[in-house]
């Protein structure tokens, strides 16, 4: 599986265990940085996660902020994402089961690495159910598209 990681000042030292932690369970890792502690902007990564997955260039996309609420927005603007903002794993599973989600965000001030690694874990290795809740993507997408007005 391909994953896209993108991060601001805030999550960045968690973006950075988190691609340690992927590469040595052989997961091929894009990192669309940032590369340093030095201030940037999230929306630029957020945009640079969501658009990774929209062009084909990965599976699935880790955004991590200083609440990962900032980076899941942005990400969540491009039509196709779904970001979920996530600090507890039943969250993660659910929102990959239910939801389809195909960016999972975190905060680097908000959980600890041990718990964000086990929520990345989980939210990789559970499959979307479809079902239901396929018929409920659709209509999230027919929101996107204007359908709905
Ligand atoms: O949702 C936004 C993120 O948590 C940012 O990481 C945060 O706002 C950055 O704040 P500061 O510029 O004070 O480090």
């Amino acid at each position: 599986m391909r994953v896209v990681l993108g991060a601001d000042h805030g999550g960045y030292e968690l973006k950075e265990a988190i691609r340690a932690h992927l590469e040595s369970q052989g997961y091929e890792v894009r990192d669309e940085g940032t590369h340093s502690n030095e201030s940037v902007d999230y929306p630029l990564y957020g945009f640079a996660v969501g658009n990774a997955i929209l062009k084909g260039e990965a599976d699935l996309g880790i955004a991590c902020c200083g609440t990962g609420q900032g980076i899941s927005m942005a990400a969540n603007k491009l039509p196709g994402i779904r970001s979920a903002v996530c600090t507890d794993t039943f969250s993660a599973r659910m929102a990959r089961e239910h939801n389809n989600a195909n960016v999972l965000a975190l905060g680097g001030r908000v959980i600890g690495i041990g718990l964000a690694l086990d929520i990345v874990d989980i939210f990789l290795k559970t499959e979307f159910s479809g079902g239901r809740h396929a018929r409920r993507i659709n209509l999230i997408t027919d929101i996107e598209l204007g359908k709905r007005v």
